[in-house]
């Protein structure tokens, strides 16, 4: 039977939490029926992984921006919790809901669950309308010439760059636009209770980021003025802040791939930034696509070693004081340090020295990828499935487009080279402030009158290094040496 063109539709937030470029959000307010929207704080659903602190640390915030936003557009919005399968058709029901929109989820089991929901909402009567809002492109509809997934970057991006220039994002509605569904009973969102108290270890975050539409859109700008240029020349620069910081907007859809994409093509056109600065920083929005199109073909990205030869890996039992120590910063290597610390205080770290302490606790320490992975996915604020097992499994050597396993980094050169002043390394390790800048990125070689004139004794103020580099690595490529050759 069809329904009365007055009945609702239902949009369900998810990992888009913006009105600008929503193409769910474009489409309710398209079909000229009331609109009422919904976030659902799904902790009861099996199989889905629970979100990390410091990821809802930033979803309680995004939340209430974006309750906000709503409010200002004249859109009731209601957050409830519970799982899905249940929890959406009775809200469609309690909504009189025609029809639901949102836009789609890539996770294995996340994809699964909305199919359920999908069907469940059909059998009921209930139209489904589903949307791009997280990609450029639909992770399945790259492929080889032969139609095939791609495993490897450079072919997959330039199978994405042949299918020509995304649409341009879509305007931001205005209130005129909106006519108001029914109002939905829900929960505050501090009832989620989300935020640390006990102990509140949330200080820097809060200092470091603004998250929500806005937060989002400000960050965009300040990168377009004051990073954008140089990008590709000082994006490896952690010293320097010389990229956009977008990664927890994007994670949780506060900003579209397609939104930056073009914002960085306008300023491009009025001059504002060279095209090879715009183009490195496309490319890597490139990697964030390819990570969702290797999550699309590996259902467990983040548990399973996607080369299998490496599952017999004779992995180090992790040392209790070892993982406490690069947690914390206090391995003895300053630049790992540094990148612990910076993201233990902001929940972010500089891409270049993820790759450093990546490499320092798989390869130095021979602990296993997930225990890296795990650990990252508690404290990111950008912490993301696609990402972080992409990014974790590439330093492995592991995954499909993987870092060769004999690249083993060394943290000394690494920091000498990419943070030559040690000004990042001063800035989160500020006991070696007075250090001198050659020996700030191996203080055990400075002499013991240096080190005191810095105000520093080895051991005391400032760890002695937990291995020693070269014998870990020599270790580890004799265990990597081990491996079965790499399947066809
Ligand atoms: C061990 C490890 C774990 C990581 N975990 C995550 C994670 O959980 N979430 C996450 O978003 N990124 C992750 N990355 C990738 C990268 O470090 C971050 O995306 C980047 O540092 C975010 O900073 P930015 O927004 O300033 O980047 P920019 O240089 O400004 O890049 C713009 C955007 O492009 C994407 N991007 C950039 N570099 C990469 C990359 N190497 N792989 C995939 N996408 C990229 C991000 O969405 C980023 O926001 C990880 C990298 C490593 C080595």
């Amino acid at each position: 039977m069809p329904s009365s063109p007055e009945a609702p539709v239902l949009l369900w937030f998810r990992e888009d939490l913006r009105l600008g470029d929503n193409p769910a959000l474009a489409a309710a307010l398209e079909t000229g029926r009331p609109v009422t929207a919904l976030y659902l704080f799904d902790d009861a659903s099996p199989d889905l992984r629970p979100l990390g602190a410091a990821s809802k640390w930033w979803l309680s915030y995004s939340l209430k921006a974006l309750a906000e936003d709503c409010a200002a557009l004249g859109l009731p919005f209601a957050l409830r919790r519970g799982g899905a399968a249940t929890a959406i058709p009775k809200a469609a029901k309690d909504a009189g809901a025609a029809q639901l929109i949102w836009n789609r989820r890539y996770e294995a089991a996340e994809a699964k669950l909305d199919d359920e929901v999908q069907a469940r909402l059909e059998r009921a009567g209930v139209e489904v309308a589903t949307f791009n809002g997280r990609l450029l492109h639909e992770p399945w509809e790259v492929t080889s010439k032969a139609g095939t997934p791609l495993k490897v970057f450079s072919p997959f991006w330039r199978a994405c760059q042949a299918k020509g220039e995304p649409p341009p994002p879509l305007p931001r509605p205005t209130k005129r636009a909106v006519a108001a569904g029914p109002a939905l009973d829900g929960l505050a969102i501090d009832d989620l209770a989300m935020e640390p108290s006990t102990p509140d270890w949330a200080g820097g975050l809060r200092d470091a980021w603004t998250p929500g539409e806005a937060g989002a859109r400000e960050a965009v700008a300040e990168f377009i003025d004051e990073g954008l240029r140089g990008y590709a020349r000082d994006r490896d620069r952690p010293d320097r802040p010389s990229t956009s910081r977008m990664s927890p907007h994007l994670r949780f859809g506060e900003v579209s791939p397609r939104q930056l994409w073009h914002a960085v093509e306008a300023a491009k056109a009025e001059g504002a930034a060279p095209g090879q600065d715009v183009e490195k920083f496309r490319s890597e929005l490139g990697w964030r696509e390819f990570s969702y199109h290797l999550l699309h073909q590996h259902p467990d990205f983040a548990t399973r070693n996607v080369q299998p030869r490496f599952d017999a890996f004779p992995w180090a039992k992790p040392d209790p004081e070892q993982m406490r120590a690069w947690h914390k910063g206090l391995t003895g290597y300053p630049i790992v340090d540094a990148g612990m610390r910076q993201l233990w205080t902001t929940g972010w770290m500089h891409n270049r020295v993820r790759m450093i302490c990546a490499s320092f606790l798989i390869k130095d320490l021979l602990v296993d990828w997930r225990e890296g992975e795990a650990w990252f996915w508690d404290t990111l604020v950008d912490a993301d499935p696609a990402n972080n097992a992409a990014s974790w499994q590439w330093v492995a050597g592991c995954g499909a487009d993987a870092a060769p396993y004999f690249r083993v980094f060394n943290p000394i050169l690494q920091g000498e080279k990419f943070d030559p002043d040690g000004v990042y390394v001063k800035t989160f390790v500020p006991e070696l402030k007075d250090v001198p800048t050659r020996y700030v990125h191996k203080p055990w070689e400075a002499t013991e009158i240096e080190l005191r004139a810095a105000g520093v004794t080895l051991g005391q103020d400032y760890p002695h290094p937990i291995i020693d580099h070269a014998r870990a690595r020599d270790r580890a490529l004799a265990a990597f040496d081990r491996l079965p050759p790499r399947e066809a």
